[in-house]
């Protein structure tokens, strides 16, 4: 399988002209997203330290019996948060036999049962369900501080997510603050989802995937890999490359919405993948997703804007559910 060259993108910011700096990195981001649709990022403010507690706390939590893992299984949630395990989910529901090869936890924003939007049954917003963890097997780790490594990082994430997307509204020639009203309070409660997911090593003989192909549903997804190979991204000639992971680095890629956004300017590329490790490999995706209402509409063509009404307009909550419901079994039994 050969590497990919994706390149690496740098938002840390250096002394001197920051205007120069910063449309730099959006025309570079905007290079990627319209040749890959993939990139690898360095020089945001999550600690990498927070970051490796978070796969120490991912790893804690799946290490669990299965029946405590159950007891915050996804089917439990009105909102799609939890636990699901191995074969819960169907990334390429058209070609795959059987479930992704991989089990993962969603947790997303943390809304109480007395919020508005829950109170008024929009699906996909509500509470998470957080596993009991005993501190004996690793006394440095009780719910407690799992749940505040999991918040944090979600937090920290979503901050990283907000200042990508300003790159990208700066590379479409909208107001560089454009997507922030979709994806931050008190506008909005952004859809994003933080996922844990570990995958089994695949054996040679076995036909299954670890994750099927798919394109990621949202606005963008961030990407923590830990130092196993197993993603893969198809380019525009079908040729199937390998992204390894490289130290200190987020894999960035482009999720349906803002494909739509753009005006299929930017690719939103199937990617999947398939853990020939030998090894058992995790993962953090954090899947940053915009408010509930926002709307799927080509921004970079104005008539097309103004000839939709808002009736016919898809919007991110029916896009999510759609695409929801076609790769979860549980949600076909509801
Ligand atoms: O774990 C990975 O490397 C990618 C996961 C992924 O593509 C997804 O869950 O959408
Ligand atoms: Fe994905």
């Amino acid at each position: 399988m050969p590497n990919s060259s994706l390149p690496i993108i740098d938002i840390s910011l250096s002394e001197g002209s920051q205007d120069a700096q910063k449309k730099k990195i959006a025309a570079d981001i905007d290079n990627a997203a319209r040749q890959y649709g993939f990139f690898y990022l360095t020089g945001y403010q999550i600690p990498e330290h927070l970051i490796a507690e978070c796969f120490q706390a991912a790893t804690k939590f799946f290490d669990l019996p299965t029946d405590e893992k159950n007891k915050i299984a996804i089917e439990n949630s009105q909102c799609h948060r939890g636990w699901y395990a191995i074969g819960g989910e169907v990334l390429d529901p058209v070609h795959q036999q059987e479930g992704d090869i991989k089990e993962g936890l969603k947790i997303g924003n943390d809304l109480p049962l007395t919020h508005p939007l829950v109170t008024n049954g929009t699906p996909l917003h509500g509470p998470n369900q957080w596993p009991e963890i005993s501190s004996e097997t690793m006394p440095a780790m009780d719910s407690t501080l799992w749940k505040k490594t999991m918040l944090t990082t979600y937090d920290y994430f979503c901050e990283t997510g907000l200042e990508v997307m300003r790159y990208f509204a700066m590379a479409l020639n909208l107001e560089t603050d454009y997507f922030d009203h979709w994806l931050t309070r008190p506008d909005s409660e952004p859809m994003a989802t933080l996922s844990p997911i570990r995958y089994p090593a695949l054996n040679q003989a076995e036909t299954a995937l670890s994750a099927g192909a798919h394109t990621d549903f949202g606005c963008l997804t961030l990407l923590a890999q830990d130092n196993n190979e197993g993603l893969e991204i198809a380019i525009p000639d079908g040729t199937w490359l390998s992204v390894p992971p490289i130290e200190n680095t987020l894999i960035v890629n482009i999720g349906d919405m803002l494909a739509f956004w753009s005006g299929g300017k930017y690719r939103s590329t199937l990617h999947k993948v398939n853990n020939r490790s030998g090894r058992t490999r995790q993962s953090l995706a954090f899947f940053y997703d915009p408010a509930y209402n926002t709307p799927l509409i080509n921004l970079t063509d104005g008539l097309s804007n103004s000839s939709e009404t808002a009736n016919e307009t898809k919007t991110a909550l029916d896009h999510l559910l759609q695409k929801i419901g076609d790769s979860f079994s549980y949600q076909k039994n509801r």
